[in-house]
């Protein structure tokens, strides 16, 4: 790698990271204008292509923990969570392309019922998107969100009694899966039912010490699962309807697209996606300019390193500012800040990690696992909805007056509801 030490490492020192305000991405970003694209002292910020991929490839055995700091990592770890073993189940058994392909009957029905829905709700209301994708999504998460309300509650001096809340809501859930009710036995399996079916089994039974799945494992994945899942999809596909509404010019030629590849007769069925190739660039153009984790998830050293002449000592924290690669102009020229897909054309920069200027889902080895399973997703639910639906902002609102503020979360999600006026216009 190409990387003079003195443009890739410089110094701040800033202890605390609540003082960098509501949008820490954004504080940063400015501050490594003037610190360069390593900060450090005692969390060092990451803020260039080539920075993070000294952090996420070339040292990545080093930065792969996380460190201890919320309360889902906290019981994870109370819980015996061990991250390496949890992610080849999750990579090996869980999320694989042909696990996630056979969901695709779920996400059809679902997507379908939300088409419908939209088509009766049209004479009556302006829709808020937000809430229609949260409707959408229950059906992924339905069982899920008690836990959410824990995690969200539980700050580490509530541990316990929030333990043992989270305890009982697991409980539940793993007792609901294996009572089926008669009659029901040949459903279609979801996560729950695939990790039962890997219980108390080796996951290497060549080896005597192989790691076995019981049922406080599976507890500690459910949670992973969640914690990395919740919203992620629904958030990009929130921003990336708010840049469509802005650029009706791209909305229009994703509809051309769409014309082409499935015609007016029918809807958009998962094996169009591959096809879409407009589509995929609206997709990774909405993720650089709105990483829905703008700092990723925080990493952590496992051993003291020496990088480039600066010691960076165990345990320290390594924060990846995606939000801030994502408007580099060395990277991206001076239009970082326009929505602009065709930057994409005859480029062939993709989301897997392995372009560091494009790293939205992470990279390496505590990259999203979920990332397959996020795109078709995110790509089938906007390809239906601009395929099957005219979408017009709120009568009197011009494109460049919707407020695009954001709000730092578990996920970045908007600041404001977004509305839109949709018109059905499939011919059948
Ligand atoms: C648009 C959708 C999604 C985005 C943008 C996204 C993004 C991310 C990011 C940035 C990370 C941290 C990577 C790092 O620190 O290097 C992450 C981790 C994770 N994601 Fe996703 N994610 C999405 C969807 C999903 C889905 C659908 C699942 C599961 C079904 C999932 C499961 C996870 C898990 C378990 C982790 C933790 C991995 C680890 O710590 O080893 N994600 N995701």
């Amino acid at each position: 790698m190409n990387v003079n030490s003195h443009q890739v490492l410089g110094l701040t020192n800033y202890r605390n990271l609540h003082m960098l305000g509501d949008l820490p991405h954004r504080a940063l970003q400015s501050l490594a204008e003037t610190y360069g694209p390593i900060m450090s002292c005692p969390t060092i910020v990451v803020s260039s292509p080539q920075a993070a991929e000294l952090f996420l490839k070339t040292h990545d055995t080093i930065f792969a923990s996380r460190p201890k700091f919320q309360f889902a990592s906290t019981w994870l770890m109370v819980n015996g969570f061990d991250w390496r073993n949890a992610r080849k189940i999750c990579t090996l058994q869980l999320l694989t392309a042909s696990k996630i392909e056979s969901f695709a009957p779920m996400r059809k029905e679902e997507v379908g019922l939300m088409v419908q829905s939209l088509k009766s709700s049209i004479s009556i209301r302006l829709l808020e998107i937000g809430e229609t994708l949260t409707k959408l999504f229950h059906f992924q998460t339905k069982i899920f969100s008690s836990i959410i309300y824990v995690l969200r509650n539980g700050l580490a001096r509530r541990m316990k009694k929030v333990s043992r809340a989270l305890d009982i809501v697991l409980e539940n859930i793993i007792k609901e899966h294996e009572n089926i009710p008669s009659g029901q036995q040949d459903r279609q399996m979801d996560f729950i039912d695939m990790l039962l079916s890997l219980m108390n089994q080796p996951m290497n039974p060549n080896d005597e010490h192989a790691y076995i799945l019981d049922r406080t494992k599976i507890k500690a994945i459910i949670i992973d699962m969640i914690s990395g899942a919740y919203d992620t999809s629904a958030a990009t596909i929130e921003w990336t309807f708010s840049e469509l509404l802005r650029h009706p010019r791209v909305v229009k030629q994703v509809q051309v697209e769409l014309e082409g590849v499935v015609g007016m007769n029918r809807m958009v069925e998962e094996t169009d996606l591959a096809n879409l190739t407009y589509l995929d660039m609206v997709v990774k153009e909405s993720l650089r300019l709105h990483p829905i984790g703008p700092l990723l998830a925080p990493h952590e050293s496992m051993e003291g390193i020496e990088l480039n002449g600066y010691y960076v000592p165990k345990k320290s924290r390594i924060i990846i500012n995606v939000w801030a690669i994502g408007r580099d102009p060395y990277v991206w020229s001076n239009n970082v800040e326009e929505f602009y897909p065709e930057r994409f054309i005859n480029s062939n920069i993709d989301l897997k990690g392995r372009d560091f200027q494009l790293i939205p889902f992470g990279s390496g080895r505590r990259g999203c696992p979920g990332i397959h399973l996020g795109l078709t997703t995110i790509k089938y639910v906007i390809a239906q909805l601009l395929h099957c639906f005219h979408w017009a902002l709120p009568s009197g609102m011009l494109p460049n007056d919707l407020d695009m503020t954001k709000k730092f979360g578990l996920s970045m999600r908007r600041a404001k509801h977004l509305y839109a006026m949709p018109t059905y216009r499939l011919l059948n």
